[in-house]
């Protein structure tokens, strides 16, 4: 079931409390890896689980728009937008070893190995000092969803999804019109294939969790934005 639009901010103002995404994954209940756990060599990761910021995943097919309501939401309520497209597309114009796979995946329409984009994530949140992240365009797969909990000992307390038809997406992608080797017919096609195959269960597995946000990503940006500020701003009602 979806979930239907109810606000977050109660949420938000007892972020930095709430103990709820240090429990599992080899960590105890103060936080700090337990002994036995098969991830105590991840020790960078345990300053960023322990200061447990508020993370919002951001998806959505291509052209859905969550780049553009992901500038908005920033703007308006504080968050830090992390884009892991664009994180990827900095390591391809940078030095990285792993440059020209990247490059061919993104062309390809495919999604980078996990442990590749988690660790970039990784990085960009912990040198920022922000506690509520937007991450845009992650996870893509469950195999995605998986490595990041693994690796970062965190979950989303919240995921947005901008549910926006095909031909609405291809036509938005293809005047884009910022330069991007992935703005093409072909692979818009084959980005499409791989968000209904590999995308949507994670979609669905939020849903399920009760995590998920719906918005209807058809219209102008500012109608848009009203339903994503429902989401972050307004009152919860209580009875
Ligand atoms: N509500 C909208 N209506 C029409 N065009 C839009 C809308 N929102 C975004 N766009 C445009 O569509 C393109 C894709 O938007 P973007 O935010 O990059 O999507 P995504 O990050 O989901 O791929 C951009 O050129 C953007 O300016
Ligand atoms: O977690 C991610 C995010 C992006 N990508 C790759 O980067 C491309 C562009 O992603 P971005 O989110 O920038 O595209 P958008 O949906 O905004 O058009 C994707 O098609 C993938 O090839 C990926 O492999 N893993
Ligand atoms: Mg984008």
């Amino acid at each position: 079931m979806w979930r239907r639009v109810s606000s977050l901010s109660p949420f938000l103002s007892s972020s930095k409390s709430s103990s709820l995404a240090l429990a599992g994954n080899g960590w105890n209940a103060c936080g700090s890896l337990a002994m036995d756990s098969p991830f105590s060599q991840v020790d960078y990761a345990s300053s960023l689980a322990q200061k447990n910021p508020f993370i919002t995943f951001v998806l959505g097919g291509p052209g859905s728009g969550k780049g553009t309501q992901c500038e908005k939401i920033a703007e308006t309520f504080g968050f830090t937008h992390l884009s892991a497209g664009d994180l990827l597309r900095k390591e391809i114009i940078s030095n990285s070893e792993e440059q020209n796979t990247i490059l061919d995946i993104i062309k390809d329409g495919k999604i980078v190995p996990s442990e590749v984009t988690v660790k970039l994530i990784l990085k960009a949140m912990e040198s920022s000092h922000s506690d509520k992240f937007l991450i845009d365009g992650f996870p893509r797969t469950e195999e995605n969803r998986v490595a990041f909990e693994r690796i970062i000992g965190l979950e989303p307390k919240a995921v947005l999804f901008f549910d926006c038809p095909e031909k609405e997406m291809v036509q938005r992608v293809l005047n884009r019109n910022q330069g991007r080797l992935d703005d093409n017919i072909d692979t818009v096609k084959k980005r499409l294939k791989v968000f209904k195959t590999l995308s949507l269960p994670v979609v669905e597995y939020y849903s399920k969790k009760g995590k998920l946000h719906k918005i209807n990503a058809v219209g102008d940006e500012d109608e848009i934005f009203e339903q994503v500020r429902a989401v972050f701003g307004a009152p919860e009602v209580t009875n």
